[in-house]
């Protein structure tokens, strides 16, 4: 029973279960706290306590030390009276305790005033505040009161914490911002702006207008694959307008839209179908992967989207992915389709197909074709039946053909207008992957020389990357321009 009073003055305002039991958490709760061992009376009887035993006081706790300290009363008895008992031991051993502690009767009474002292202490209450001093001092709130006015729940941390509450709240996803046909188009353009403009400003840094930076002006143009027509174009406006005076690269990208707008105008139509025709034929031609399939597609979205009857034709019976490929976007775009085994005659598909369409009362028929130049003779050859037979049905047909060229092709999308031209009959022209290349100023140079229609053009693999041709935002998105 004593001993358990012992102990209960060293757990003082602490309840068991938070103190530290193993030595080595004892030794860190004392290193780490000065109050450990200083309080009035306490000091000289910690180290009395085996450790394995003692429950020691919680040096943490501020409370007790400071109450038994100042309050100048219970403590010094206390301290007094351990004395008298003879407890006190500086090197105390657990066998030194029980001596006197374990001892009946006598013992007992020898205990009885610590006891009295011990009750003293729990029954010790602190006094009142003193009332504070006015002072003109500006004297900081009392953390209670900041609570107060800031309310329940929100406690007043030091600097250097935060309450979680006051965490930085994640910011949810703002949806972007749809962007304009023409940031997409300027976006998809701008590696060839940027090439082309930076091109420009270098050569015209504070340079008056010469015949020399005339020539260099146009070599530039030429390698941008504008073409020689397009290029003497803007340098003939520009040497008319500012020879000999000072010119920007700012003022020249102004003049060279300009002039392209004029180039591309003539060739920027719409897509006219007849939609008397049941169904309208579009036959769709082009190197293999200048993006016929995806345009086919993108072209069969924007039309079922309008509510026409779609039917699309797998033309291409040389690659099980392209047939495959249109499977998936007429499934994607409500179409019909119609396909045949790989290696099948394209000629006999499109025959059919074009039959079926009739029987279906489809609005429109796009049939897809193979695209393998390096087997040029059999490829023109495919093409020029494909034409044949779809005459049979209507000699009007195919009402369009269609033609993709792949910007990032270059130079050699001009010559591979010329083949398809030539076998079967293309009067429309699709570019594709203008996004992404350095080369768009190549329809620049096609509309100059072949003056077909542009009808649409491609700047990405999306459903929604197909565009009318715009000859104006084209030449401001190629010239880095705001539209
Ligand atoms: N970045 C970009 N990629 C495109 C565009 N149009 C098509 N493509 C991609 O170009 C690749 C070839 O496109 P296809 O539609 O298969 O070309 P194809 O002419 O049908 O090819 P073949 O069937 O081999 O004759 C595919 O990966 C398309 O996603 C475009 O405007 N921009």
């Amino acid at each position: 029973m004593a001993i358990g009073f012992i102990k209960r003055v060293f757990t003082f305002g602490k309840p068991p279960e938070e103190q530290p039991t193993s030595p080595g958490a004892i030794e860190e709760v004392a290193a780490a706290s000065p109050n450990v061992g200083t309080v009035a009376g306490a000091e000289d009887v910690v180290p009395a306590v085996p450790v394995a035993d003692a429950e020691l006081p919680i040096a943490a706790d501020p409370v007790l030390p400071v109450e038994v300290e100042t309050a100048g009363g219970p403590a010094d008895d206390i301290e007094q009276a351990v004395e008298e008992t003879g407890t006190e031991s500086p090197q105390g051993s657990e066998a030194e305790i029980p001596e006197v502690l374990a001892s009946e009767g006598p013992a007992d009474e020898v205990v009885a005033p610590v006891i009295e002292k011990i009750e003293a202490v729990e029954a010790f209450e602190p006094a009142p505040p003193e009332t504070p001093v006015e002072t003109d001092e500006e004297v900081e709130p009392p953390v209670a009161a900041l609570e107060a006015d800031q309310g329940a729940g929100s406690p007043v941390l030091p600097k250097g914490f935060a309450t979680v509450e006051e965490r930085p709240r994640e910011e949810a996803p703002v949806a972007k911002p749809k962007l304009s046909w023409f940031q997409r188009l300027k976006a998809g353009l701008s590696r060839t702006s940027s090439h082309l403009t930076g091109q420009i400003a270098a050569l015209f840094t504070k340079r008056k207008l010469d015949e020399e930076t005339l020539q260099d002006l146009e070599d530039l143009l030429i390698q941008a694959d504008l073409g020689v027509e397009t290029a003497m174009r803007v340098t003939d406006t520009l040497s008319a307008e500012r020879y000999g005076k000072d010119v920007t690269g700012e003022d020249v990208t102004r003049i060279m839209a300009a002039e392209i707008t004029k180039v591309l105008k003539p060739v920027a139509k719409p897509l006219e179908l007849d939609l008397s025709h049941k169904p309208h034929v579009i036959l769709v031609v082009g190197v293999n992967g200048t993006g016929k399939t995806t345009t086919i597609g993108k072209l069969a979205a924007k039309l079922s989207g309008a509510g026409l009857k779609v039917m699309v034709a797998a033309g291409d019976t040389f690659r099980a992915a392209a047939i495959e490929q249109l499977k998936i976007w007429a499934d994607r775009t409500g179409s019909e389709f119609i396909g045949t085994k790989l290696g099948a005659d394209a000629a006999g598909l499109a025959y059919e197909a074009f039959k079926q369409a009739q029987e279906k009362k489809s609005d429109i028929l796009i049939i897809d074709t193979a695209g393998r130049l390096q087997n040029k003779t059999e490829l023109m050859a495919e093409l020029e039946k494909i034409v044949r037979v779809l005459g049979k049905l209507d000699p009007d047909a195919p009402h369009t053909v269609l033609q993709t060229l792949d910007a990032t092709t270059g130079q050699n999308a001009l010559q591979q207008v010329e083949i398809f031209r030539n076998v079967a009959g293309v009067n429309g022209l699709i570019m594709t992957k203008l996004d992404g290349t350095a080369r768009g100023g190549i329809l620049v140079a096609i509309s100059a020389k072949h003056k077909l229609p542009v009808y649409f053009i491609g700047v990405g693999e999306g459903v929604d990357d197909l565009e009318p041709f715009e000859a104006e935002e084209f030449a401001e998105a190629i010239a880095g321009l705001s539209h």
